[in-house]
């Protein structure tokens, strides 16, 4: 059988600090290719959820799996080069260099991940990066373009090609759509999927708007994989 695309097993996290936070996921699951949208309130715990999926913060019990690899398991340093490798990441606020070019920000995670690196078909991932830009409808010249001088939708789309290049295993997006009316929430989403699939990345969405959800092969409510507990102030 073949090993799933995410694996949370008896996951218990807090964070550190007076009005702490606990967040306890006993099981939560997902298969290779799978799109799964996570909905919770503002607060509920999804960023940490994500955080504790990315490696960026570590369970302090059960295991967090990424395919066959505990993530657990993983020093430091070899956690943030596994995540580089296999994860790609859209944030909330996009995270672009600002005086970059689009082009090198599409490139940067390549430079952390040989085996990604050569997927993108290195030393030709220019063109891979010019390929996904096309496919996301982005005009050409953004490429060659600083990040900061686009415009938020262009911005996003650059973020979604620095997700996808070189076809990590687990796309990770938090609320990507926040900033966008529905009509081009939808485009947006459609072009994010199609290139998902075309990489076989697997696509875990998190969100407080429940109109996402027709889109997705499973819609999961954050309260009902995980328990959260805020210690008394
Ligand atoms: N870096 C941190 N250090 C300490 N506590 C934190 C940290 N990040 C989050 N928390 C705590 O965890 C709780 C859950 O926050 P989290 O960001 O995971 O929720 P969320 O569902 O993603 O919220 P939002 O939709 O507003 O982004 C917060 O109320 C906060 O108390």
């Amino acid at each position: 059988m073949t090993d799933p695309a995410l694996a949370l097993t008896d996951v218990t996290f807090a964070w550190p600090g007076q009005g702490g936070f606990f967040l306890s996921c006993p099981d939560f699951r997902m298969a290779m290719g799978e799109n799964v949208l996570l909905l919770g309130a503002s607060g509920s715990g999804k960023s940490t959820l994500l955080s504790l999926v990315c490696g960026i913060a570590t369970a302090s019990g059960g295991s967090v799996r990424l395919g066959n690899t505990d993530l657990g398991s993983l020093r430091a340093g070899a956690r943030d080069g596994f995540r580089a490798e296999q994860i790609g990441v859209i944030f909330q606020q996009f995270n672009l260099l600002p005086y970059a070019r689009a082009l090198d920000n599409i490139l940067l995670p390549l430079r952390f991940a040989p085996a990604r690196r050569a997927r993108a078909g290195d030393p030709e991932a220019e063109a891979e990066a010019a390929r996904l830009c096309s496919a996301l409808g982005l005009p050409d010249g953004v490429l060659a373009t600083p990040a900061g001088r686009l415009s938020v939708g262009q911005q996003q789309r650059v973020a979604v090609a620095r997700a996808l290049i070189g076809a990590p295993p687990l796309i990770v997006a938090d609320e990507p759509t926040s900033a966008l009316d529905a009509a081009t929430q939808d485009s947006f989403l459609r072009l994010l999927f199609e290139q998902a699939a075309q990489a076989g990345s697997s696509l875990l969405m998190v969100s407080h708007d429940e109109r996402l959800g027709q889109r997705f092969d499973r819609v999961i409510r954050l309260e009902d994989i995980v328990t959260t507990e805020r210690a008394a102030a």
